[in-house]
């Protein structure tokens, strides 16, 4: 029923087009029931059956003929109207929906997969209403009309075509819904399929670096099996059941036939009665016959779609914005942890009673074990996790209680490893604030020390940078990453290991626009290379989501802990005299 709820909340500025269509249908139908009438008016009038002026006839015919052009061509124009427009409001339906559900559910979701049920809801939704109204309606519509036409002739022929039709729809709704669930499991194995065609081809580097095509070949034969046992059990359903119902249609048009040549030679059918009956059993068993067939493709469009809405109803929505949400008000960006818990899906817990604070504009550098919590920390802050228990409190307001927009647009964060959209260089800078003009986009670029490897690019700041940004070096992305963090210059910045993909020149050039970047904003860095954080106002250590030690770099040296254990490893193994006099 979702489907249903879905067209119906969703149809609203196209439903003129489908009342069109629909019109068109009926009067369609009208058509195609009528003529039957007329062909017999003319067999009876010219065999002598019945006096009448076949002209008259003839005008009625060629009436019917140019409504019925007509009409198709109205039908086709409500269709194109309708079809290209509707596809594109379900897409930006999923989109905005999907933009509300948390991180972790695209973390748990392969994007291809995701990506084929929202094409499967984009292709198969305007079909999906054309099938209700065209060829439901029209059969409707067909068959009562024909029934009144048959009961013309003799009762017992509107009778036996009533029943006949009736016992082809038990059979046929009986069978509906196993065809729907076949057809449903069919339309989810199909997205496994393409989900792990996406995650191999977006993989593609990896996959020729470990010489993996065999192995991945095995991941994809494990999900052909599944694949191939629910379609050809879907299939071999619908073969059975439409030889079946192929086999009832034969029985019923055979009777029908014996039933007028019997009639016809006690003298109670008229040749014109022989023709309308005749032409009106072959349309209906056309048309069930088209229809039987139709249902099929309904209902495998009816799966796909449904199994797509369904992705708008997963129960994995944890933290949408509250009803009486509040824009956040970062007047200082001071962060306050209160009490957190905090643990993933099905973990151990990483944070337990975590209270922290972090004073406004302060510079704090996150350091420790990898797997030690700094990620989870800041991932936190920018909620994309919601706490298990307990409160992040921004400038006295609870992260929860403000929207995630707000609060996303206070903070300005440049990731490890940041990834790009295939789109040019100056719109990627410009994410970071969409009224940027061209010449803050080019200053941004220029402080992040992009700007010198964008101009020797042929096409400058429009060159395009692959997929996720695949045609940058990762330290190009990087730059890219912080030119837009400037660019957004919000009250709190997040640096996660912002730098580490950065030779030592280009990383001490852009320390400086850093440096600049980070006054009067509060600054929580993390990094593995300890001597980046020399000049944070404090360090955090953290040790399996405990923090450790908590002073800046001197208090912590002189402290013989954590940090002056990995100081000392980083010291002796990658440092030079020079650092570690600077220290
Ligand atoms: N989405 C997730 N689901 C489940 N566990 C996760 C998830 N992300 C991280 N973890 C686990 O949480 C723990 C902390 O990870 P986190 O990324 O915060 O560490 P980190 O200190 O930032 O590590 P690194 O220095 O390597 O980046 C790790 O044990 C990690 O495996």
């Amino acid at each position: 029923m979702r489907v249903l709820k879905f067209i119906i909340a969703n149809i609203g500025p196209y439903k003129k087009y489908v009342v069109g269509i629909f019109l068109a249908m009926c009067l369609i139908t009208v058509d195609n029931t009528l003529k039957p009438l007329l062909v017999k008016l003319f067999i009876d009038i010219v065999s002598g059956a019945e006096q009448g002026n076949l002209w008259v006839v003839f005008t009625f015919y060629a009436l019917l003929q140019f409504m019925l052009v007509s009409v198709w061509t109205m039908s086709d124009y409500c269709i194109t109207k309708y079809t290209a427009k509707f596809r594109l409001n379900v897409a930006e339906h999923f989109m905005t929906k999907l933009y509300e559900y948390p991180y972790s559910f695209f973390q748990n979701q392969l994007s291809g997969s995701l990506t084929s049920k929202i094409n499967d809801a984009f292709q198969h939704l305007p079909h999906l209403i054309f099938t209700i109204i065209n060829p439901f309606m029209y059969f409707i519509l067909l068959i009562l009309i024909s029934l009144g036409l048959l009961a013309s002739v003799a009762p017992i022929f509107a009778l036996s075509m009533g029943a006949w039709v009736f016992l082809f729809f038990v059979i046929t709704m009986v069978s509906m819904k196993k065809s729907m669930r076949l057809n449903k499991e069919y339309a989810e194995e199909k997205s496994k399929i393409i989900g792990l065609a996406a995650d191999y081809l977006g993989n593609m580097m990896s996959v020729k670096l470990f010489a993996a095509r065999t192995f991945e070949q095995g991941r994809f034969s494990k999900l052909q099996k599944p694949f191939v046992d629910i379609a050809e059990k879907g299939g071999f359903y619908h073969t059975w059941l439409y030889g079946f119902l192929g086999m009832l249609t034969s029985l019923y048009a055979l009777f029908f036939l014996a039933a007028l040549i019997f009639g016809y030679q006690k003298g109670v059918v008229t040749p014109g009665d022989f023709a309308l009956v005749i032409m009106i059993n072959f349309n209906i068993i056309n048309t069930l016959f088209q229809l039987s067939h139709m249902l099929r493709d309904f209902i495998a469009n009816w799966g796909a779609v449904d199994q797509a809405i369904a992705l708008l109803e997963t129960s994995e929505i944890t933290h949408s914005d509250k009803t009486n949400a509040t824009a956040l008000n970062c007047r200082q960006g001071k962060i306050a942890f209160d009490q957190v818990k905090f643990h993933y899906k099905g973990t151990e817990p990483l944070f337990e009673n975590k209270s922290i604070e972090i004073n406004a504009g302060q510079k704090v550098g996150l350091v420790g074990y990898s797997g030690g919590g700094k990620s989870t920390f800041v991932n936190l802050i920018l909620r994309l996790y919601d706490v298990t228990d307990g409160a992040i409190v921004i400038d006295g307001q609870d992260i929860r209680d403000v929207t995630q927009d707000s609060l996303r647009e206070n903070i300005a964060m440049i990731p490890q490893d940041p990834s790009l959209f295939h789109r040019s260089l100056m719109e990627n800078i410009r994410y970071g604030r969409a009224d940027s003009t061209d010449e803050e986009v080019i200053e941004a670029a220029k402080k992040a020390h992009a700007h010198e490897f964008i101009s020797t690019l042929p096409q400058g700041y429009d060159s395009l940078v692959g997929e996720r940004g695949v045609k940058l070096s990762g330290g190009q992305r990087q730059r890219i990453a912080i030119a837009r963090a400037i660019l957004k210059n919000a009250p709190i910045l997040i640096l996660d290991e912002a730098t580490s993909q950065l030779d030592s020149v280009t990383e001490s050039l852009i320390q400086e626009s850093l440096w600049e970047l980070m006054q009067n904003k509060t600054t929580i860095v993390i990094a593995h290379r300890l001597s980046t954080l020399l000049h944070m106002d404090r360090i955090l250590v953290f040790d399996k989501g405990k923090i450790n030690e908590d002073g800046t770099h001197s208090e912590l040296l002189s402290k013989a802990g954590l940090y002056k254990h990995l100081w000392d490893a980083q010291v002796g193994g990658f440092l030079g005299d020079e650092k570690t006099e600077e220290a």
